[in-house]
């Protein structure tokens, strides 16, 4: 076992697989790391002195996970079950994997998109249990301190971080941005194999412009008006740079970030360290991957495409950004490729007299039309632009629920006879359509996928076009390669292999994607294709380290032969199962890292 499945510090993996640790009996059944609750066998209750904290029964973990799911089952309503998986994850982290591991399908939504938009929405509310690390714009000098919590130069991995400002669609959230850094977390451990015990969640609570949480008197944030500027500036370099300092091996995945700030740390920062946005370069790769699918589906050409994107944020440009970037290996160039895609944002069509005006931002321009291309043509109108257009493709990131209407989705078919529609806004209230309309409008010809689930619609699968099924294999990826950062040609190859996985070519009623059920195996795939591009750009670390924790340290040698890196990934990847536990005494160099 090499990184992501190290041991924490507490305890020692030994080479037979089970752990050594020092922990009395209360502490380790209130470390949701490492208690098993009821399925602590009879020797460890007898090591670790739990006989009189347990019931008799010894539970296996598929007991446990019944009976959790029986619990879960008789709970109503969405919030509800998500607090029941909240609570379980702080009490036992491997009951909590397993649990959701198993019903993935019915779970997914539940700890993550659309019914954690909810929870983060009323987190000062329903608030019991701090998790993760809060950074406070007022103490920009405790940023050090405060993750020096988590641990040692080695202990941590993997870091999710958002200022709250941009939570799914449902905007400013403040500190309950917390929520979204722990959200994606989950995923990259169930599916991304990311040890639970070696991330950080971060909040950087900078203020919020939500009045309705600064006026909340529950609310836990600080309650000054978003900080903008050169000390907002200043507090994510401090951030940046501890990271760099602390937690040398760190990937930094940002998420949720407003639209403002998103792309312009997301530059700052690509070449400084290992990060990404999810956003927008988990965002752009799922959606090339369902347009690569959908175009090999229906054979068709990627230059021969036609593209309006509707909503031109962090998601929107990130998906065109993709898009050129995939055009551009194909042989176009930057501007051609540009050309094929119009952009639209809450002031109509960008146009490139928007420079003067000021109603585009600079990256919105490099997408700007000609106006004179559009003399004539009202370019609010989303359906006159689909009209003078004729878009093969209509992606929508502009939380504007319903804007992709009955008139501009039949005027998009009376030109192309299978549309290609992805309607991507979250959460599921503020899709721009609804699959059921979509594929009535246009006599089931329409190739969908959407931002949040939706049931089948006379037996046409419409994927979840979520970045949940990029953002894990490319974070696995760049954890495992070590990467000294990550470029887009890594972000394209989790493209290729996540195209190459679609079901449809072989059931023309399946999804773009693959179904739910298969992420775990799309994530380890998606990261081989990651860390062997990344060692073909000389852009990995992993080979020039030694292998810790065996006796006799020795050089990492990554296979460089597809399936034989991927066992090689798949066997670095956390699992939720039990190991045995051996009592030692207290040891000087154990630290309570992460209990
Ligand atoms: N499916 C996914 O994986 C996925 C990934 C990222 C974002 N999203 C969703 O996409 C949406 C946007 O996210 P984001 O991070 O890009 O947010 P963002 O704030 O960066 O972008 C939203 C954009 O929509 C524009 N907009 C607002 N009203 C509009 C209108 N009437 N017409 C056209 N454009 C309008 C805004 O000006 C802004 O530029 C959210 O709902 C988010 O949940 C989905
Ligand atoms: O979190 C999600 O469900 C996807 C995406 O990152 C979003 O912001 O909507
Ligand atoms: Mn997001």
């Amino acid at each position: 076992m090499l990184y992501s499945n190290r041991k924490p510090k507490s305890t020692r993996l030994t080479s037979d697989g089970s752990i050594e640790c020092d922990l009395t009996g209360f502490q380790i059944l209130n470390s949701p790391l490492f208690n098993k609750g009821t399925a602590f066998s009879l020797e460890e209750r007898a090591a670790f002195g739990l006989q009189g904290l347990l019931p008799p029964v010894v539970n296996t973990l598929d007991e446990q996970v019944e009976r959790a799911y029986k619990q879960l089952s008789v709970l109503r309503t969405p919030l509800g079950k998500n607090d029941f998986c909240t609570s379980m994850r702080q009490q036992n982290k491997i009951l909590f994997y397993e649990l959701v591991r198993r019903h993935i399908r019915e779970l997914l939504p539940i700890i993550y998109t659309p019914t954690e938009g909810d929870a983060i929405a009323a987190f000062s509310h329903r608030f019991r249990k701090p998790e993760g690390c809060f950074l406070d714009i007022t103490d920009p000098e405790s940023v050090e301190t405060r993750l020096a919590a988590f641990g040692k130069s080695k202990d941590v991995d993997y870091i999710v971080v958002s200022d709250g400002e941009g939570i799914l669609g449902i905007g400013d959230q403040g500190v309950g941005g917390i929520r979204i850094s722990i959200s994606k977390l989950s995923l990259m451990t169930l599916c991304g194999g990311i040890h639970p015990g070696r991330v950080i969640p971060v909040c950087l609570d900078v203020g919020t412009n939500n009045k309705t949480l600064s006026d909340d008197e529950l609310y836990m944030g600080n309650r000054f008006p978003r900080v903008r500027g050169e000390a907002y500036d200043a507090f994510c370099d401090r951030f940046i740079e501890v990271v760099k300092k602390r937690f040398p091996n760190a990937v930094v995945h940002f998420e949720d970030f407003g639209v403002l700030n998103a792309r312009n740390l997301l530059k700052r920062y690509r070449n400084r360290i290992s990060c990404f946005n999810d956003d927008i370069q988990g965002t752009g790769a799922v959606v090339m991957s369902s347009i690569i699918a959908g175009l090999n589906f229906t054979n068709r050409e990627l230059l021969d495409s036609k593209i309006v994107v509707y909503g031109s944020g962090s998601a929107g440009l990130g998906i065109a950004d993709q898009i050129v970037s995939h055009m551009v290996t194909h042989g176009a160039t930057v501007q051609e490729a540009r050309d094929k895609i119009h952009c639209m944002d809450r002031f109509g069509l960008i146009v490139k007299s928007m420079k003067e005006t000021g109603l585009a931002s600079e990256d919105q321009l490099l997408y700007a039309d000609d106006d004179k291309d559009w003399e004539n043509v009202n370019i609010k109108s989303l359906r006159e632009v689909v009209e003078h257009v004729k878009p093969t493709i209509l992606i929508g990131c502009s939380t504007q629920a319903g804007a992709f209407t009955e008139e501009v989705v039949k005027t998009m078919y009376k030109y192309n006879p299978r549309p290609i529609i992805f309607p991507l806004s979250n959460p599921t209230r503020l899709h721009e359509a609804v699959p059921k309309d979509l594929m009535e409008w246009t006599d089931c010809n329409a190739l969908v996928a959407t931002g949040s689930p939706f049931k089948p619609y006379k037996g046409y699968v419409s994927s979840e076009n979520n970045n949940c099924f990029s953002f894990p294999g490319i974070g696995l990826g760049a954890v495992l390669s070590r990467s000294t950062t990550i470029s887009d040609e890594m972000i394209s190859a989790a493209v290729d292999e996540l195209a190459k996985m679609s079901p449809k070519v072989s059931n023309p009623k399946a999804g773009l994607l693959p179904p739910v059920e298969e992420i775990t195996v799309a994530s380890s795939r998606i990261a081989t294709a990651v860390i062997l591009k990344a060692l073909e750009q000389g852009l990995a670390r992993i080979e020039n380290e030694f292998q810790p924790g065996t006796r006799k340290s020795r050089k990492v040698v990554v296979p460089r032969d597809f399936d034989e890196c991927h066992e090689w990934v798949k066997a670095q990847m956390w699992k939720p199962e039990y190991r045995p536990y051996i009592k030692v005494e207290h040891q000087q160099d154990i630290h309570t890292h992460q209990y």
